[in-house]
């Protein structure tokens, strides 16, 4: 794993932004897989402002997302795909149907997992794919216990994890108890990895990702075993390795 260490969130938006325009300007046609949660904001609005200085087009790019929450319409402001809408795709080049993530409401969710394992396969597979680090180290909405090499699947979300992201609703009971999430098998098949981590709460579980034993109750060690993975994490979250 490579390691790049920066100052805060700041750099570490910055760094990201570097690495992923370099990627989409070599290949027109990148596919990327994005993420949601609060680390990547940064990211995707240092993106927006690479992209109105001119010089890079979204317009061959396909995007995966990791995950959507089920139940949540796209036009639900706690939907990921609002999210991603608002945060990065109404401000860019990248037409609508190049922009895929899980369907929440779909009427049969296994049958969206497997059709979205599908559209990723027919897309060639993610060339570069963003990541953050839960604080139990799931990835995606993978949560501990989820096997190395799970597909897009439907998942029960951790009660610590439906606790991490109430912040974004009214109430506890607003939080959806059920997500669509690329599974770690298919995390894995992607060329490059970024994952990105900012702050001291994270700190314990960036020093599991490193020196932690590979097993699945902590989901990113897995990461230890991919060959292309670049780890971009600020003073705080590096400070217990
Ligand atoms: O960046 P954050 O908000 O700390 O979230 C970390 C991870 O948790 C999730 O938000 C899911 O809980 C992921 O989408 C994200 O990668």
């Amino acid at each position: 794993m490579n390691i790049i260490r920066v100052k805060d969130y700041d750099e570490l938006s910055e760094k990201a932004c570097e690495i992923l325009r370099d990627d989409i300007k070599k290949s027109a046609g990148c596919v990327l897989g994005l993420a949601t949660g609060s680390t990547p904001e940064g990211l995707y609005q240092q993106l927006i402002e690479a992209y109105n200085k001119g010089g890079i087009s979204y317009a061959n790019c396909t995007t995966f997302n990791l995950d959507e929450y089920v139940g949540l319409a796209s036009d639900d402001p706690n939907s990921y795909r609002y999210y991603m809408d608002e945060k990065l795709f109404s401000h860019i080049d990248l037409p609508d149907d190049q922009a895929f993530l899980p369907n929440g409401f779909a009427m049969d969710p296994e049958k969206e997992c497997r059709d979205y394992e599908a559209l990723i396969k027919d897309a060639g597979y993610v060339d570069v794919q963003v990541l953050g680090l839960g604080l139990n180290g799931h990835i995606g909405f993978n949560e501990p216990g989820t096997p190395f090499d799970s597909r897009t699947h439907v998942v029960d979300l951790d009660e610590s994890t439906r606790q991490a992201n109430a912040r974004f609703f009214h109430s506890m009971e607003d939080v959806p108890k059920k997500a669509l999430t690329m599974g770690i098998g298919s995390i894995m098949e992607s060329r490059k990895i970024v994952l990105l981590v900012s702050g001291e709460k994270k700190a314990d579980a960036v020093k599991e990702l490193v020196n932690g034993e590979m097993t699945n109750e902590f989901p990113a060690s897995i990461l230890q075993k991919h060959e292309n993975v670049i780890l971009i994490a600020d003073e705080e979250a590096l400070s217990k390795l």
